[in-house]
């Protein structure tokens, strides 16, 4: 198959995604998504919305952001340029992984794709100059259902490998709540979302 999929090991909800690439003299071909294999995988939900950003310095950090319910969405995020650390962390009300963070290296070069379910928050951190990342939402994007956390939360505990005077973040990044002081975290019914 053209994929392999394997659950992480601290949150096994979220889902490594290895496309494999069909090398020849010319270079490689990989498919990125197939909606059939996915769901045999138990990524169901349909994707609905493509999203790509770039980021021009090494240390740009976007998040962590989520979508509350009825707009939670489920993101497939991949590198199309350059390296970032990609991190998700379990904000499910309830789950007993709660505040629990992964984080993986996505690049251009390794092709990588991460799952993160909803109920998860995301963020990323370039690794090099001139970063573009994609990704996947199966929901639409819904400003006013949309929430943040702080990158730098203790209670996370993310080790950002760029130091903090470094750190490039939008205004609206610089100001989010912590964890413990969001009112609205999604709330974990019945082990489902
Ligand atoms: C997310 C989004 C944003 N926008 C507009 C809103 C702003 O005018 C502009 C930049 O938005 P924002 O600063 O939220 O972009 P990022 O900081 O890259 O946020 C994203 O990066 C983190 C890592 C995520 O996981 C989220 O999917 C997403 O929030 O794009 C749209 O028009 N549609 C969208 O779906």
């Amino acid at each position: 198959m053209p994929f392999d999929f394997k659950p992480d090991g601290v949150l096994p909800e979220v889902i490594h995604v290895q496309p494999k690439r069909f090398g020849d003299d010319r270079g490689w071909f990989a498919e990125t998504f197939r909606a059939d294999v996915f769901a045999e995988a138990g990524i169901t939900e349909p994707f609905v919305q493509d999203n790509h950003s770039w980021s021009a310095e090494k240390g740009t950090i976007r998040g962590f952001h989520f979508q509350i319910t009825p707009n939670a969405q489920a993101k497939l995020v991949r590198c199309l340029k350059g390296r970032i650390l990609d991190v998700a962390v379990d904000i499910r009300k309830g789950s007993p992984r709660f505040g629990r963070a992964t984080s993986v290296e996505l690049s251009a070069a390794n092709g990588a794709q991460l799952y993160i379910p909803r109920g998860f928050a995301h963020a990323f951190c370039t690794l090099e100059e001139t970063c573009e990342v994609a990704y996947k939402t199966d929901a639409y994007y819904a400003p006013i259902h949309e929430r943040g956390i702080a990158h730098d939360d203790p209670d996370i505990g993310i080790d950002w490998p760029v130091d903090p005077a470094r750190r490039i973040l939008s205004d609206k990044d610089k100001v989010l709540p912590r964890l413990a002081e969001l009112v609205e975290v999604p709330e974990l019914v019945g082990g489902t979302l």
